[in-house]
C-alpha cells in the first residue's frame, strides 16, 4: 500500500488498496457496516432509555434502583453468547441504563 492510500480522495476510495475489485469490496461491505453501527447506536440508546424508565418508575413506588439478580442474569447472556468480551459489552450496556448515580 502506498503512503496515499489511507488518506486520498474522496470518502468512498479511502479503502486501505489500492486493487479496484477489492477496494470496490470493501466500499460495498463497508455500507453494511455503516448500517449496522447505526442500528447498534439506536439499539443502544433505546435500551438506556428503557432502562432508565424501569429505575425511575421502581423508585417511585418505593422500589429499588438496581436488581443484581437481573443484571447477573443479563451478564451470563452476554457471557454465553459472546465469551469475555460480552461481559465487557453487558457492563457497558448496564451502566449506560444507570444514568447519573
Ligand atoms: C432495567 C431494570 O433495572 C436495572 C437495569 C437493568 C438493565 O439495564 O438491564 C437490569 C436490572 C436493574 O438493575 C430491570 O430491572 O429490568
Amino acid at each position: 500500500m502506498s503512503p496515499t492510500a489511507e488518506a486520498a480522495g474522496p470518502p468512498e476510495a479511502r479503502t486501505g488498496t489500492e486493487e479496484p475489485s477489492a477496494s470496490a469490496r470493501i466500499v460495498q461491505i463497508r455500507e453494511r457496516i455503516d448500517e449496522i453501527d447505526h442500528a447498534l447506536i439506536t439499539l443502544w440508546q433505546e435500551r438506556a432509555a428503557l432502562s432508565q424508565e424501569v429505575g425511575v418508575t421502581r423508585m417511585a413506588s418505593g422500589g429499588t434502583r438496581l436488581v443484581l439478580s437481573r443484571e447477573r442474569e443479563i451478564l451470563e447472556r452476554f457471557r454465553v453468547a459472546l465469551g469475555a468480551d460480552g461481559t465487557q459489552l453487558a457492563l457497558l450496556l448496564l451502566r449506560a441504563g444507570r444514568g447519573p448515580l
